[in-house]
């Protein structure tokens, strides 16, 4: 059994995402902040933390990447990507809906349904989703847009289901721990990530992408930070494959020269399943064949 924090209260989407990921065995604990549950696995308060990472529409989570980025390491060992609709739920009895609150990401999915459905309704940004709940359920605002599971955990009434601007929007979620102990194994199908600080002169982000480009290994997201410095940037690089893999092992020895700094963050199963591409001459039967070439040449086997 292990406790694994996520970002809470109880009825987030980070609930049922740590749900998806977890055993029935172990113990969910919810933190008000992503950065409190981040906090809570690195003083190894909990096993593991639960926190969405990406959404298809409203892109990264600035606090889980900042947060991954920066003091102890921490590492991703499993992900879940759920489908986001969302339930507008309010006080029973409710009639005149003046302010309706949410998480930022989702008061940006349901902007259009707002002003077609709630005209001159405020919005009010929430912690989370279910903190929206609450403060509702607590007379702070008229409406919250929630998880559908939220209306299980608070006593609210569902006004509308279904709720969103984009169909199909998906987010991600990470399961991160200390690094500690073995990496899941690869699968065929998954996915490497990793924070790299380029230097800051000409084609420095240029020249990483090449060394990935360079062994046909396919990204799968590309996102700048500031570095908390002026001016200068962290790159998030999400890229096919494991780093058990000859040709992954061997892209990272090559971030790591041409980086002031790389910090490996986890390689996982992809949600989706969707297998790496392999490139002609990039697999990893190549990668191993042209080490052991060069092995041969250096013991004077091949001239
Ligand atoms: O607030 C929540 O429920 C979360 O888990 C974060 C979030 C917010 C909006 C869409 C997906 C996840």
């Amino acid at each position: 059994m292990a406790r694994i924090a996520y970002f809470g209260p109880e009825g987030t989407f980070t609930e049922q995402a740590a749900r998806s990921l977890t055993g029935a065995g172990d113990e969910l604990v919810p933190f008000e902040t992503i950065q409190l549950a981040l906090a809570a696995v690195r003083k190894g308060e909990t096993e593991g933390a639960c926190v969405p990472v990406e959404n298809s529409v409203e892109g990264v989570v600035p606090a889980t990447l900042d947060g991954l980025a920066e003091q102890e390491p921490l590492i991703a060992f499993a992900e879940a990507l759920l489908p986001v609709h969302f339930s507008v739920l309010t006080r029973p009895g409710t009639t005149e809906i003046r302010t309706i609150a949410s998480h930022p990401h989702a008061l940006a999915q349901v902007r259009l349904w707002v002003e077609a459905n709630l005209p001159g309704a405020k919005p009010v940004a929430t912690s989370s989703t279910a903190a929206a709940a609450v403060a509702v359920q607590a007379g702070e605002f008229d409406a919250a847009v929630t998880a559908p599971v939220a209306v299980q955990h608070y006593p609210l009434e569902v006004r509308a289901t279904e709720v969103a601007d984009v169909r199909d929007a998906r987010t991600r979620f990470l399961l991160v721990r200390r690094p500690h102990g073995p990496l899941p194994e690869p699968t065929g199908a998954d996915r490497t990530s990793i924070v790299a600080a380029a230097a800051n002169r000409t084609g420095a982000l240029a020249e990483l992408l090449t060394e990935l480009a360079g062994r046909g290994i396919n990204l799968t997201r590309l996102d700048a930070r500031p570095a908390r410095t002026y001016g200068e940037y962290r790159f998030f690089i999400d890229f096919e494959g494991h780093v058990a893999e000859p040709r992954i092992g061997d892209v990272l020895a090559a971030l790591r020269r041409r980086c002031r700094d790389v910090r490996f963050l986890g390689s996982h199963p992809r949600a989706d399943g969707v297998r790496a591409t392999i490139e002609p001459s990039a697999g990893n039967a190549d990668f191993v064949d042209a080490a052991d070439w060069v092995a041969a040449v250096r013991r004077g086997e091949q001239a």
